[in-house]
């Protein structure tokens, strides 16, 4: 049988891509990059494989695209089966589904508002940030991972936006840790993974980088 080809388009800030490098390097596939130029013109490729919102990440399965990011982790996961990421139970698989909704629908968004904001604005932002947070440690319970004993699905998907955190907590004043514990020990236990600590990007780098945003937005 010929060899997968793996390509994803990619752009070295996003969030949103770590969840698909930590998802292949967890299936011990092997891909190309390319990166994408977001800030100047996004490529004929990224606009032919994502029409509806020209967004990164996108893999290429044997030049078949496969786009957003949750869902490229769920097609990783069917179509690679070792290690299995999400749970086998169907109970489990809709908690999982659940959780990384939820996720998508709360976390990147309430990070934004911080580093937009300003005064009371950012006082209700870092509270709504916070909560969520709270709300996912409830969900962890007093496991090691959301997976269970075992990192999975819906660890790929917070773990990858938390390269972000670091500067939430600058812009916002606060430390993850000292708010919510379980979710900064969580943190750095997936960091002791080597395909978490090889997808992350660094996170003062992240930080300089949301700075340059702040000044594209003319908040500094
Ligand atoms: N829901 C998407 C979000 C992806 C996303 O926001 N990607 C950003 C980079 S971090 C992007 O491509 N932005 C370009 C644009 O908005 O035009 C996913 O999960 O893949």
């Amino acid at each position: 049988m010929a060899k997968d080809e793996l390509v994803l388009l990619d752009f070295c800030w996003s969030p949103f891509s770590v969840r698909v490098k930590v998802a292949l390097a967890e299936k011990g596939l092997s891909y190309e990059v390319k990166e994408e130029d977001l800030m100047g013109g996004k490529s004929d490729l990224l606009l032919q494989s994502n029409p509806i919102y020209e967004k990164v990440p996108v893999l290429l399965h044997n030049g078949k695209p496969i786009v957003e990011s949750t869902n490229i982790v769920y097609y990783i996961d069917e179509t690679w089966d070792s290690p299995q990421l999400l749970p086998t139970s169907s109970y489990g698989r809709s908690r999982a589904r659940f959780w990384a909704d939820f996720i998508d629908k709360k976390v990147f968004d309430a990070g934004c508002i911080i580093w937009k904001s300003k005064g009371e604005e950012l006082e209700v932002a870092k509270k709504e940030f916070i909560d969520i947070l709270k709300k996912l440690e409830g969900a962890m319970g007093d496991h090691d991972y959301f997976g269970g004993d075992k990192f999975g699905f819906v660890d790929i998907v917070l773990i990858g936006l938390s390269s972000w955190f670091f500067a939430y907590e600058k812009y916002g004043g606060f430390e993850i840790e000292i708010e919510c514990p379980k979710i900064g020990a969580w943190i750095k236990k997936c960091k002791e993974k080597e395909s978490v600590a090889k997808a992350l990007p660094n996170p003062q780098k992240v930080y300089e980088f949301v700075g340059m945003l702040r000044k594209m937005h003319g908040i500094e």
